[in-house]
């Protein structure tokens, strides 16, 4: 079997059955580990897998714990009331979406899953001076964010996101380091960073029916991304060998996977891995992937040390053009519009 994402990038597939996988094939990393060594197991697990799980990472448990409450409550509420919110009259793609409306294999029926989405406000930077940074020069991804009126719930969404946002800012310095280039190297371009949070409900589904899966296999697409996985399995790579593999929940850590920007600014050193989701535990399935990319109004040309004699296989893009292409993409209405455009 051949699979292409919607970056374009072809993976062959062996067999559409996930098996289980060790932590060899993604790697457990502590954040608290020496410098050199947390560094070298960084360098192995980005250039190698794609994918990791982080531990000792200092995001309380009780942050986390409130925004699964809150979203499981969001969730339980019926459409009319869901949809007041609807990603469709937001032109940025922000507030609630629906079941079966993204694709995001296009060899597949639409997602089963549901989902809520926000991005970066200064409002929620726990960073002072990000308060006194310049607005984003126009680009098709700067937009406000829409809340539902739920009690509690943008309170405990901005808790996680400041502390996952300081995490992943935490992350790019490591992964300066590890590209040998200066720590503070990123800072520059994730000072108002491109950075959306999703709350995601999948149901469960039949494991004799891939119709439709949870989230069909893609890359994502930004620098990385941040994801808590609640405690319910369903989480799928494609390895090296084409092989699916499973990522299920480990306590008290966060999955890490590099997405396509950075793929593109390193030329491919840091690897950008397909995943999916697919539910057949009878469960219902929460999670919160957090995506972190450079400011949008940032350009994303090859890094000069990632080069190959001087070439590289991407072309500069604007962050918030290239991200709203790629979420634009997978959404039924918005394709006509970016296919009309291009
Ligand atoms: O829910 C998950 O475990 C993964 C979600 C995901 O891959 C995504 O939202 O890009
Ligand atoms: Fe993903």
């Amino acid at each position: 079997m051949e699979f292409t994402s919607f970056a374009g990038n072809k993976r062959t597939v062996t067999s559409d059955v996930a098996r289980r996988a060790d932590f060899n094939e993604i790697p457990l990393i502590s954040l608290e580990a020496p410098k050199e060594v947390l560094l070298e197991q960084l360098r192995d697990a980005c250039t190698r897998v794609g994918f990791l799980y982080i531990q000792d990472h200092g995001v309380p448990q009780e942050k986390i714990d409130a925004v699964f409450n809150v979203a499981k409550n969001f969730f339980a509420q019926d459409g009319t009331t869901k949809n007041q919110i609807n990603y469709k009259k937001s032109s940025i793609l922000r507030g609630y979406e629906p079941p079966a409306e993204v694709r995001t294999d296009e060899t597949r029926k639409p997602d089963l899953n549901e989902a809520f989405n926000w991005g970066y406000e200064k409002s929620l930077d726990p960073l002072p001076k990000a308060k006194e940074q310049p607005e984003w020069k126009a680009n098709p991804m700067s937009g406000p964010n829409v809340w539902p009126e739920f009690p509690g719930f943008k309170e405990a969404i901005a808790d996680y996101y400041g502390e996952i946002l300081s995490l992943a800012r935490r992350l790019i310095k490591l992964f300066a380091c590890v590209l040998q280039l200066p720590e503070d190297f990123f800072d520059q371009f994730v000072s108002t960073p491109g950075a959306m949070g999703r709350l995601l409900h999948y149901p469960p589904q039949a494991a004799n029916d891939a119709e439709a899966l949870g989230i069909g296999a893609h890359t994502d697409i930004e620098c990385f991304t941040i994801l808590c996985q609640g405690n319910v399995p369903a989480l799928q790579i494609l390895n090296a060998n084409g092989e699916w593999i499973q990522a299920p929940p480990v306590p008290g850590t966060f999955v890490v996977n590099i997405g396509d920007m950075l793929a593109r600014w390193t030329n491919d050193r840091f690897i950008s891995t397909v995943h999916r989701v697919w539910n057949v535990t009878g469960q219902e399935r929460y999670s919160i992937p957090f995506f972190f990319g450079a400011n949008y109004d940032s350009v994303i040309t090859t890094l000069d040390s990632c080069l190959t004699e001087g070439q590289t296989k991407y072309e500069p893009v604007l962050a918030g053009d290239y991200v709203y292409r790629r979420l634009a993409a997978s959404r039924m209405e918005k394709k006509q519009e970016i296919q009309g455009k291009a």
